[in-house]
């Protein structure tokens, strides 16, 4: 395991913070975190690399005990609002930093990491003239310094263009493929739908859902069907699998819980002997379950949109 809180509670004179945090992060999986502002991200993040001292509850990284020194060396970090001197350039930036980490000979590995920051060519440039999408590619590639298991990025993306954005995620995916665990705060909800394993949502400083992503946006789904002619039977056959059935004309909706149920109601219908002439998903998009879980609101269910 990567990462596992139990309880963890970190707030500011009882108040604001992060809650009684239960989380797991498998190794190698690319976990998002995601809330509104002021939710507790940035907090439960600074409690887990050891900045901030948990109110209470525990929490083990990398197998050991929060605040352990070996392993901070095998985590790395981009803080969300952080400042390098701008009189440094973006080398000298590099290489202090290897040198906190006491990194034997990292002329190599910083070269490789400007590269893949796309910093290449502006190393010798003050900080002072990076913008803040340059500023943002300087602080992962000292995130990555000492090529750490486990990387916690706070907003990675925030103050990136469109192209900056992809070319994070593309970096994001290449740890995971070099078998990293990436930890993702991010209040961008499609940027942590296409990159993320496993997501949860924190709002008020309470975790709110857990999950996979894949079973997070199937669960409260739409599945409109189109027949002309539905057997006889095939409504109650429905029932089994799904719930909320809607029949109007030659369309039938219905509410999934999971996943699987998708292709079960295609079985269904199929063997029932019901001409089956279009069948459809609504809903399950990150961001329509993250707007009804925050007002608190059924998950993920527009169906009746459909039949406006
Ligand atoms: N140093 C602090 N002292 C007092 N309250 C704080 C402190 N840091 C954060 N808080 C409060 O704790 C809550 C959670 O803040 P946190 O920065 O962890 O949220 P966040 O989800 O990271 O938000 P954002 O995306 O805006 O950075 C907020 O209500 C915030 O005002």
């Amino acid at each position: 395991m990567a990462i596992e809180t139990l309880g963890l509670t970190k707030q500011y004179g009882g108040k604001g913070g992060c809650v009684n945090i239960n989380l797991k992060v498998e190794r190698g999986e690319i976990f998002g975190f995601l809330g509104p502002n002021g939710a507790g991200k940035s907090t439960l993040v600074k409690t887990l690399v050891g900045l901030l001292r948990p109110t209470s509850g525990t929490a083990s990284i990398l197998g050991r005990p929060l605040g352990d020194t070996e392993v901070k060396g095998r985590i790395g970090y981009l803080p969300e609002n952080f400042r390098y001197h701008d009189w440094m350039t973006g080398l000298e930036v590099m290489r202090f930093h290897a040198e906190l980490y006491k990194m034997s000979r990292p002329e190599r590995r910083i070269t490789e990491l400007l590269e893949l920051v796309g910093l290449a060519g502006h190393e010798k440039k003050r900080v002072a003239g990076y913008s803040k999408g340059m500023q943002q590619r300087l602080g992962l590639a000292v995130a990555l310094l000492p090529d750490p298991e486990l990387v916690f990025l706070d907003e990675p993306t925030s103050a990136l263009d469109p192209v900056g954005r992809i070319e994070v995620r593309e970096i994001i995916r290449e740890l995971k493929n070099r078998g990293k665990t990436v930890f993702l705060n991010s209040h961008l909800l499609s940027e942590v739908e296409m990159v993320c394993d496993r997501v949860a949502v924190i709002n008020k400083g309470r975790i709110i859902i857990q999950g996979s992503l894949k079973d997070m946006l199937y669960s409260g789904s739409r599945v409109l069907i189109r027949t002309e002619t539905p057997a006889a039977g095939l409504i109650e056959a429905l029932s089994a699998a799904a719930e909320e059935i809607e029949q109007k004309g030659e369309f039938i909706s219905l509410k999934v819980k999971y996943r699987e149920d998708i292709p079960a109601i295609a079985r269904i219908i199929v063997e029932s002997g019901t001409p089956l002439y279009e069948l459809k998903v609504v809903g399950g998009s990150l961001e329509e379950l993250f707007v009804n879980l925050l007002r608190g609101g059924k998950t993920g269910d527009n169906g009746n949109e459909v039949f406006v």
